[in-house]
């Protein structure tokens, strides 16, 4: 980013720590379901990986992957379903877990999208809470942090396809 510097929002430290956290929560109120955690991809990659390894009961993992974003900072308005889940998740608790809500218009549309699976439940968990911008009615039932009306990048969020491989949040600001 030519002129600018990266701005730190979440450091690494305060998401793994963050992480953990929400881990026991989940752990707990999972204990004794079938718990299956649906990655969206591409952004949640990251975030997935971290937050599974701190959780402790048996957990199924799998990806689906959605697009409405392409190279832009705003979204498109409309979800495109890359890649469908591949297991049979009839009668499983799932939780969606992803990078960001942002409009909401992808997570409402993905809750929508998994009912006709017939899971026993459909639950989300983001790490990052953008409420200034919703657009559709939905709340994630878990979270990590709310941040403000600021397009970030990293921890598995991008700009231009690139930055989701840095391990913090940030934004750009004037050098
Ligand atoms: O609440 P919303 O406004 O719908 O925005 C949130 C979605 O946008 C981003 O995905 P994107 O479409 O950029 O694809 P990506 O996961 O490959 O980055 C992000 O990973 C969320 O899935
Ligand atoms: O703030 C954001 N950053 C990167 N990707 C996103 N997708 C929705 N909101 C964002």
């Amino acid at each position: 980013m030519e002129g600018k510097k990266e701005n730190i929002l979440i450091s690494a430290e305060e998401i793994s720590e963050k992480i953990g956290e929400i881990a026991k929560v989940i752990s707990n109120d999972y204990k004794g379901k079938k718990l299956y955690i649906l990655s969206l991809l591409r952004g949640s990659f990251i975030f997935t990986a971290d937050l599974i390894r701190k959780i402790d009961i048996p957990v199924m993992v799998g990806f689906m992957a959605t697009s409405s974003y392409g190279h832009n900072e705003t979204s498109s308005g409309c979800v495109k379903v890359v890649q469908d889940v591949a297991d049979n998740i009839e009668g499983y608790d799932v939780l969606i877990v992803d990078d960001i809500v942002d409009t909401g218009i992808t997570m409402k549309f993905v809750k929508e999208y998994l009912q006709k699976y017939n899971p026993n439940s459909i639950k989300c968990c983001v790490l990052l809470d953008k409420p200034e911008r919703r657009k559709v009615d939905i709340s994630p039932d878990y979270k990590c942090f709310t941040i403000p009306d600021v397009f970030v990048v990293g921890y598995g969020l991008n700009y231009g396809d690139y930055y989701r491989n840095k391990p913090y949040i940030f934004n750009w600001e004037e050098k």
